[in-house]
C-alpha cells in the first residue's frame, strides 16, 4: 500500500460505480436527490482486490488509470487476461514479508519513499500533504491530530488475551459481507459479524435493522468476554467524550447533534482481518440507526494494524486553482489549493494489541476511515497473521427502524450527511439505498432528515405519529450493561 501512496495517484475522473459494503457509506456521498455515482481510488481498488485477489495491488492500480477509473472495464480486461493466463496461487502473497513487530511511542514518524520511517522535526502542528502520510503512534499526537483518541493496553493483559482466543474462534462463524456492483455481487476484503445482547435482539437486527440497503444474515448473541468488556469500554468512552468536550471542542460544549446522554453501547461489529493483504477501503459508517455525530467504541486484538483517516473536502475546494489571473487571485488561489493539498494527506494511527481507539463525534461526518492492505505484518503471538477488531456502538432509540422513513420501494431509507458540496455541507438526508444491495432495485427517494440540538429526529406529523403509537409497541435494544446484570 505504501507504494500505492507514495505514487501520485492517477487522477480517475470518469464516474462509475458506487457500492457499499453494509453498515458503512461508501467514500463519496450523493447530494440531493440524484445519486452520485463517483468513487474514490481507494474504494475502486478494494473492489478489484476483492475481485482479483491474486493480482498485485500495483498492477490493479495501473490496469484501473489505465481503464480511466472504470472498475467493470478493469475487471472484465482482468478476467478475460487471466482465463488466457496461466493459473497463479488464490493467496496474494508477493510482496508480503513478515517484520518484527515493534511498539513505537511518543514519536511522529514519515514514511519515506524508500520505505524507511524518519522522525518529523516539527512536532505540531503537523500538516498532511498531498500523497503524504504521517504515522502517529502515541496517544498525544493522535489526539491533537485527528478526531480520534488511543488508550494502550487497554484491558488487562490476560483478559485481552482471553478476548482475543474466545474472537478468534468466534470467527469461524463470520462472513463476508456482499454488495452489488453493476450486475456482479462483490464481497467485502475481510469477514465480519454483528454482536447483540439477547436472542429478540437477533430477532429485531436480521428482521428490522437493515444495512446497506438489506437485512443482515450474520448476527450473534455476544460472548461473556464481550459483555464484560463492553462495560470497560463504556466507562472509557465517556471519559474520552467528557475530556474532548473539555479540552477541545468551543467553549467546552457538546457539538451540535451529538447527544448529552452518556454513551451506552447495544451492538458490537467485530471484524477479522486474516492476513496483509484483508483490508476495508475508505469510508464513513453508516449513521442511519447512530444517529448524527456519534462515538464509536473501537478496540484492536491480535496483529497491529494502520488504520488511516482523512478529511472530507468539499467539492468546490477540490478544483484546478491553476487558471487565476492576478496576483491577488493567486496569491488567494495558492492558499486555497495549500490548504487543499494538506488536507488531501492521510494520517496512519497504528492500532496494537490492546488498543482503544475512540473515533470521537466529528468523525463520521467530517473525516473517512480506512484498514489499509499492509506490506508487512509482524505475527502475533496467539493470533498468527489475523487481527481482530471490536467497534461498539449505541444505536440511538429515536431511530429505531419503526421510525425511520421508507421509501417508495419498500426499503428503509438510510441517513446520510451532506459533505462535498459546500452549500449543503453538514445537512442531513434520508435516502434509498437498495440499488446497492444484491439482487435489489432502488428507487430515487429522498428527504432532508432533520434533528435538534441533541441529535434526536424531528418527524414531519404523519412520522411523529406512527413514533407515538409505536413507542410502547416493541422493545428496543438492550444495552450490553443493562443485560449483563442478568448474567
Ligand atoms: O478494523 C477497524 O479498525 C475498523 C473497522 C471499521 O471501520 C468498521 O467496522 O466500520
Ligand atoms: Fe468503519
Amino acid at each position: 500500500m505504501e507504494a500505492f501512496l507514495a505514487r501520485k495517484k492517477p487522477r480517475l475522473s470518469q464516474p462509475q460505480a458506487r457500492s457499499d459494503r453494509a453498515g458503512v457509506t461508501p467514500s463519496n456521498e450523493s447530494e440531493g436527490a440524484s445519486a452520485d455515482t463517483e468513487e474514490s481510488t481507494d474504494i475502486k481498488l478494494a473492489m478489484l482486490i476483492s475481485l482479483h485477489p491474486e493480482i498485485k495491488q500495483d498492477e490493479l492500480l495501473d490496469i484501473l488509470a489505465s481503464c480511466d477509473g472504470s472498475v467493470e472495464e478493469a475487471s472484465s480486461l482482468l478476467s478475460t487476461k487471466n482465463s488466457a493466463a496461466p493459473t497463479r496461487s488464490k493467496k496474494r502473497t508477493a510482496g508480503v514479508s513478515l517484520g518484527i513487530q515493534s511498539s513505537l511511542s511518543s514519536h511522529i514518524l514519515t514514511k519515506s519513499e524508500d520505505g524507511s520511517l524518519r522522525p518529523m522535526k516539527e512536532i505540531k502542528p503537523l500538516t498532511t500533504k498531498k500523497g503524504q502520510t504521517i504515522h502517529l503512534y502515541s496517544p498525544e499526537d493522535v489526539a491533537a491530530n485527528t478526531p480520534c483518541t488511543i488508550i494502550h493496553n487497554f484491558l488487562p493483559p490476560e483478559e485481552a488475551n482471553t478476548l482475543l482466543k474466545e474472537l478468534l474462534d468466534e470467527s469461524e462463524h463470520f462472513s463476508r459481507y456482499e454488495f452489488q456492483l453493476f450486475n456482479r455481487t462483490v464481497q467485502s476484503p475481510h469477514t465480519a459479524c454483528v454482536y447483540v445482547s439477547t436472542p429478540e435482539e437477533y430477532q429485531q437486527q436480521t428482521k428490522e435493522y437493515t444495512y446497506g440497503g438489506t437485512y443482515r444474515a450474520n448476527v450473534r448473541q455476544a460472548t461473556p468476554q464481550l459483555r464484560s468488556t463492553s462495560r470497560k469500554v463504556q466507562q472509557a468512552v465517556n471519559e474520552e467524550i467528557q475530556n474532548r468536550i473539555k479540552n477541545v471542542y468551543p467553549d467546552g460544549k457538546k457539538l451540535k447533534f451529538q447527544s448529552p446522554k452518556p454513551w451506552r453501547p447495544n451492538a458490537a461489529f467485530v471484524n477479522c482481518y486474516d492476513g496483509p493483504t484483508e483490508s476495508v477501503g475508505y469510508h464513513a459508517d453508516e449513521l442511519t440507526y447512530l444517529g448524527p455525530h456519534p462515538v464509536i467504541g473501537s478496540l484492536s486484538l491480535g496483529v497491529e494494524r494502520e488504520f488511516r483517516v482523512r478529511r472530507i473536502i468539499p467539492r468546490d475546494e477540490d478544483e484546478d486553482q491553476s487558471s487565476s489571473s492576478s496576483p491577488r487571485k493567486d496569491a488567494k488561489s495558492a492558499k486555497k489549493s495549500t490548504a487543499h493539498a494538506d488536507a488531501q494527506g492521510q494520517i496512519s494511527i497504528h492500532l496494537p494489541h490492546n488498543s482503544l481507539l475512540v473515533m470521537h463525534a466529528e468523525m463520521q461526518e467530517e473525516w473517512k476511515h480506512a484498514i489499509t492492505p499492509a506490506q508487512t505484518i509482524s505475527p502475533h503471538p496467539i493470533s498468527g497473521n489475523r487481527r481482530i477488531n471490536i467497534t461498539y456502538r449505541w444505536y440511538r432509540e429515536s431511530l429505531n427502524p419503526r421510525f425511520t422513513p421508507r421509501c417508495r420501494c419498500g426499503t428503509h431509507a438510510i441517513l446520510r450527511c451532506s459533505q462535498r458540496k459546500q452549500e449543503s455541507r453538514g445537512r442531513y438526508m434520508w435516502m434509498c439505498y437498495a440499488g446497492f444491495a444484491p439482487g435489489k432495485q432502488g428507487c430515487s427517494f429522498f428527504q432532508w432528515a432533520e434533528f435538534d440540538d441533541d441529535g434526536n429526529p424531528v418527524w414531519d406529523q404523519k412520522q411523529e405519529q406512527k413514533h407515538v403509537e409505536s413507542v410502547d409497541a416493541a422493545p428496543g435494544l438492550a444495552h450490553f450493561s443493562a443485560s449483563q446484570s442478568s448474567q
